[in-house]
């Protein structure tokens, strides 16, 4: 170290050093804190089940953020046994209709739903949105109008997330639950129904 010249250089590199470290270390923990977590816990049992033989996970959020904490484990090479804390199935499929929650456009709830038969094969995913070939930009999202014009709310448009995941149905995979999925069909076309007239 010869001249305060270098004494400059190396007190900037060290001010920029720290200042990019408390740039990564705020960062990490923004987009952590902000982070969504599957909000459930590997014990609950969330599918709703009925006598058919099909079983609707359905996720509804508006914002709330509850968190689901895995805890870390130490890893063994010699330890045969199988890893703990993984997702029960009930929590697997919630995860999935948590997950196509996601993709709803609507502002103000998004609901995500996932078909699943009786001997854990999925048969559809869905989440609530207007329907296939209707732009989500012509049509409106509001919950109530102006006018009083129903018309101009997203409520005669919008298509349930269960219903959703029954038209998404794979139909290879659906084959022998044709019949169930269609009294499940019209229950779900009745719910969407009511729901419909409820909101008038
Ligand atoms: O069982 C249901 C109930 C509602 N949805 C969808 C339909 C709408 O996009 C919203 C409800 O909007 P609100 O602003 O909460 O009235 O949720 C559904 O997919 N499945």
């Amino acid at each position: 170290m010869n001249s305060s010249r270098d004494w400059v250089v190396l007190s900037t590199a060290a001010a920029l050093g720290a200042l990019a470290s408390i740039s990564v270390i705020s960062f990490y923990f923004f987009f952590n804190g902000k982070r969504k977590r599957f909000p459930f816990s590997s014990s609950t049992s969330n599918g709703r089940r009925s006598s058919s033989n099909v079983v609707v996970f359905k996720s509804s959020s508006n914002g709330s953020d509850e968190s689901r904490e895995i805890k870390a484990q130490p890893l063994n090479p010699f330890d045969p046994s199988k890893r703990k804390g993984y997702l029960s199935w009930d929590d697997y499929f919630m995860a999935i209709a948590f997950l196509s929650a996601e993709r709803s456009k609507d502002p103000n709830r998004q609901v995500g739903a996932c078909l699943v038969s009786q001997n854990g094969i999925i048969l559809g995913i869905g989440y609530n949105g207007f329907p296939r070939g209707c732009s989500d930009d012509m049509l409106p999202w509001s919950k109530k109008s102006k006018n009083g014009n129903p018309l101009e709310t997203k409520y005669p448009y919008v298509c349930h997330a269960e219903v959703n995941a029954i038209l998404n149905t794979n139909h290879a995979s659906a084959a022998g639950q044709v019949s169930s999925n269609f009294v499940f069909s019209l229950l779900q076309f009745l719910e969407a129904l009511c729901y419909y007239v409820s909101m008038q």
